[in-house]
């Protein structure tokens, strides 16, 4: 594919269904809920499909079920799906597809070119294409999404007070971080939603540009506007899983009035129609009877259309594999077939609704007049036929295109991009440990060596360092994990990278960051105090400490990870953190028997020792009282022992830090497994 790719026809598919259901079990209930039932529809190439009705209709659910998109435990779907006439492949369709979720999540602190660039290198091939190609090729979807305008703009959070682009530009990147990979087929869930009318109408405007130049475009929508609706081409109305009104969207008035429902001039028809649907269940009935009746001769319209479109955009020669099903074969052509068509369905729904008692009779010599056989309005394919997949089954992994090693360098520039675009972040970050550092440093202004001050000073200041080391950085990876968990959770959906490949980049750029900061504390600490000035006294302190900071780390992500709201996390982390402060041996002289363990598991009680041990055992104490000199390992108390030496106390906080990023992997695995992101 070349970036000029874009600007050439692009060839969309057609997806039929056929008596399509899906079932899911309720988890509270634990009954068999059918969502959709026995549905019958297409989408074609070139023109965008408008999927509408009132909220729980089973709008999602079919866009789902179309675009392999179900994942619910004990789903089943039952019915034939078919693209260009062949059955459906998961792991094909998934590689000609996209899906646009309802909700945008973009990093905001990236530009919109940035945005759509990382997702041009995760989702083309490595192989085959060069960088310069890809570049080439986001320049052209910024260009057919009216992107280019803010392209160097930052995507911006107004809940953070980060100004950047507006709504509907977002609804566009969105957008454009699918079409990179130019896919044949869209799936937009809710494109317009959450945005005002001129906005939305953009946003649909650019689906409907999509279309035009070949691609299959199938949204969800709700409650549109007259400028919306003039981009629809086909329609499909749903209330209740059932099908209202399936077909042409210049079709959908007639059938109403045919069914009894009439519009009113100058009433928007999608507010007239939702009025219609969600009025009573007799009103509903008589629309999915009408429907059902008048279904082969509607959709056979809508086909008729569909290769009208695909001629005029010279897509008829490949993707002329479909259509047999509804397929007017009396030789229906153009505009005008689907006219007569729709007069067919109008006359025939008034029959079928009771309206019209002539109608049926009208209906039938309609039918005749008009070529669409007997046979074909009766025709019901395949009907209750085939399960086709369980959910879940249906989205099998494309191949990855890209190499580890460069998910991994993509990730890593994102993730310092993300660092160095946080100035505030950043900052108040640095600020707060130079600080801290300054604040213990005033506290502990240059310790003596009196027994009972210089001593208990020493201590204090260690544990203090612990306090801001630990609650810092556990604090930071909860917020992190907050705004960064949504993004993970769609790429990692979409499969561009995996989870060791997240993990790698984030730490490849995070450890470091930690180590210096801790470098930063400590400088100005250690020597503002006065701990023993060795150079290997101080990177031990060094190495302590920053393994200390990045077990903390790991606490605070693993929290976040668990509880999945940062108010929990906040609440279990600092319940977490606080019992570990209080048995370093620090606080308490003796620990009570049943809280032992949880020193024993502690890496506050090994860091907080080693520490210990490397200072005490180069210093040593005067006794005021008697002027005696006593070593300073003698004078520190029975809790702060564990036993071990200081190297071996070390060695332990070094296993714990590889536990707990171990620990950290496998709760980012299970979240990812359990859908739990
Ligand atoms: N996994 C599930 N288990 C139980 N019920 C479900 C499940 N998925 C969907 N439903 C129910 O099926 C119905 C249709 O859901 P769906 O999300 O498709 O509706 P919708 O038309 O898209 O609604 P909305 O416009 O509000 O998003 C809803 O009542 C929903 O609660």
């Amino acid at each position: 594919m070349s970036a000029g790719g874009l600007a050439r026809r692009k060839q969309g598919a057609l997806i039929e269904w056929h008596d399509v259901s899906y079932t899911v079990t309720d988890q509270v209930t634990k009954q068999q809920k059918t969502i959709i039932s026995n549905m019958y529809g297409m989408a074609q190439p070139g023109r965008l499909l408008a999927i509408m009705g009132p909220s729980g209709a089973g709008k999602s659910t079919l866009l789902d079920v179309l675009a392999c998109n179900t994942s619910s435990r004990g789903a089943s779907l039952a019915g034939r799906i078919t693209v260009d006439g062949a059955p459906r492949s998961g792991r094909q369709f998934a590689g000609i597809s996209c899906y646009v979720q309802q909700k945008d999540v973009l990093l905001s602190s990236a530009t919109v070119r940035e945005v759509v660039h990382t997702a041009a290198l995760l989702k083309l091939p490595y192989r085959g294409m060069s960088a310069a190609e890809k570049r080439e090729l986001v320049e052209a979807t910024l260009k057919e999404l009216d992107l280019t305008t803010c392209a160097d703009t930052l995507i911006g959070d107004e809940t953070i007070g980060l100004k950047g682009i507006s709504g509907g530009q977002k609804r566009r990147v969105s957008v454009g971080i699918e079409l990179v990979k130019d896919p044949r087929v869209l799936f937009l869930d809710e494109p317009s939603s959450g945005l005002d009318s001129e906005m939305a109408a953009g946003v649909m405007n650019s689906l409907v540009r999509l279309a035009q130049k070949g691609r299959t475009v199938v949204c969800t929508i709700h409650q549109p506007n007259s400028d919306i609706t003039d981009c629809f081409h086909d329609f499909l109305l749903l209330a209740g899983g059932r099908t209202m009104y399936g077909g042409l969207w210049s079709g959908a008035v007639d059938f109403f009035a045919g069914a009894g429902y009439s519009c009113p001039a100058y009433k928007n028809p999608t507010d007239y129609f939702m009025s219609v649907i969600t009025r009573d269940e007799a009103a509903a009935d008589t629309l999915a009877t009408a429907y059902a009746k008048l279904r082969p001769a509607l959709l056979a319209a809508a086909a008729d259309e569909g290769r009208a479109t695909a001629a005029q955009l010279g897509l008829a020669a490949t993707a002329g594999g479909g259509w047999s099903t509804y397929s007017s074969a009396g030789g229906l052509d153009g505009g005008g077939s689907a006219l007569a068509a729709t007069k067919v369905a109008a006359t025939a729904a008034a029959a079928a609704a009771g309206a019209n008692a002539a109608g049926a009779a009208a209906a039938g010599a309609a039918t005749a007049e008009f070529g669409v056989p007997a046979g074909a309005m009766a025709l019901d394919v395949d009907a209750g036929a085939v399960v086709e997949v369980a959910a879940g089954g249906g989205s099998e992994p494309a191949a990855p295109l890209v190499p580890t090693w460069f998910q991994v360098s993509v990730l890593m520039a994102r993730v310092w991009r993300t660092w160095i675009r946080s100035p505030v972040m950043l900052a108040s970050e640095l600020v707060q440990y130079v600080f801290v550092a300054l604040f213990i440093g005033l506290m502990y202004y240059k310790f003596n060596d009196v027994l009972g001050e210089g001593d208990f000073n020493r201590q204090a200041c260690i544990w203090f360092s612990f306090a801001v080391l630990c609650f810092t950085p556990s604090y930071t990876a909860v917020t992190n994990w907050t705004s960064e968990r949504l993004l993970l959770k769609r790429e990692l959906d979409q499969r561009l990278y995996g989870i060791n490949t997240y993990y790698l980049a984030r730490y490849a750029v995070l450890l470091p960051f930690e180590m210096a900061q801790c470098a930063l504390f400590l400088c100005v600490m250690y020597f503002f105090v006065g701990f023993y000035p060795s150079a290997s006294n101080f990177f031990i302190f060094f190495a302590v400490l920053s393994m200390f900071q990045i077990i903390s780390e790991g606490l605070g992500a693993c929290c976040a990870v668990v509880t999945r709201t940062p108010t929990s996390a906040i609440i279990l982390l600092t319940f977490v953190l606080l019992v570990l402060l209080s048995f370093s041996g620090f606080l308490t002289v003796k620990t009570p028997v049943y809280f032992v363990w949880v020193q024993k598991l502690s890496y506050f009680t090994y860091a907080f020792s080693a520490l210990l041990d490397t200072e005490f055992a180069k210093i040593s104490f005067v006794d005021p009282a008697t002027g005696d000199t006593v070593p300073g390992l003698e004078v520190l108390p029975d809790s702060v022992a564990t036993g071990l030496s200081p190297a071996q106390n070390i060695g332990v906080v070094a296993a714990q830090l590889g536990g707990m990023e171990l620990i950290k992997l496998t709760a980012l695995h299970l979240a990812h497994r359990l859908n739990w992101l």
